[in-house]
């Protein structure tokens, strides 16, 4: 049986209270990576194919940890099948950052699109972060790969 890690706590703010209707983000099942992020908006957000918005969550999430960042990504239903992604590809958090969660939308479809106020559009995964200090040298110790990359490996 796999063990149950504990999960970090993250403090959490709500910064607009529209959000107060609706659950705070959540892992929907046990094994879930992300927590699914709603989208605060004032009214339907019509874009056009190429359209990229900044969309506010109404939410700030300070990890506080350096050893832990965030992460936003697509939610897969929404990238594959209507082409909402993200115009910034993936969101970083850093574990110091206090301000509200930002989403950037991008249409990167060929349909016209419409988000509707608190649509679920994207989702926050907390990964693990190891920082790395950098040591100068003129040379690196062998290794079997060497400087060979971009597909140099597999051929017969
Ligand atoms: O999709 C995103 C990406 C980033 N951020 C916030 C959290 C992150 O900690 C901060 C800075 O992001 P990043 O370091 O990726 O952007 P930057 O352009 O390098 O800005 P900075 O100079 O502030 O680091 O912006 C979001 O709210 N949503
Ligand atoms: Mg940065």
């Amino acid at each position: 049986m796999t063990q149950i890690a504990q999960r970090p706590r993250l403090d959490i703010k709500i910064l607009d209270d529209r959000v107060r209707d609706y659950p705070l983000p959540h892992y929907s099942t046990n094994g879930s990576a992300g927590m699914d992020l709603r989208a605060l908006l004032d009214e339907p957000l019509a874009l056009a194919p190429g359209d990229c918005e900044l969309v506010r969550t109404g939410l700030a999430v300070h990890i506080g940890d350096p050893n832990l960042a965030g992460m936003i990504l697509p939610r897969s239903g929404l990238g594959h099948k209507q082409g909402i992604v993200l115009g910034n590809l993936v969101g970083l958090i850093d574990s110091d950052y206090q301000g509200e969660l930002m989403i950037s939308i991008w249409n990167r479809g060929q349909e016209h699109i419409v988000l509707e106020p608190f649509e679920r559009v994207a989702q926050y995964v907390l990964v693990p972060v190891v920082q790395a200090e950098l040591n100068l040298v003129d040379s690196f110790d062998d290794s079997l790969r060497g400087d060979n990359g971009f597909g140099s490996s597999g051929r017969h």
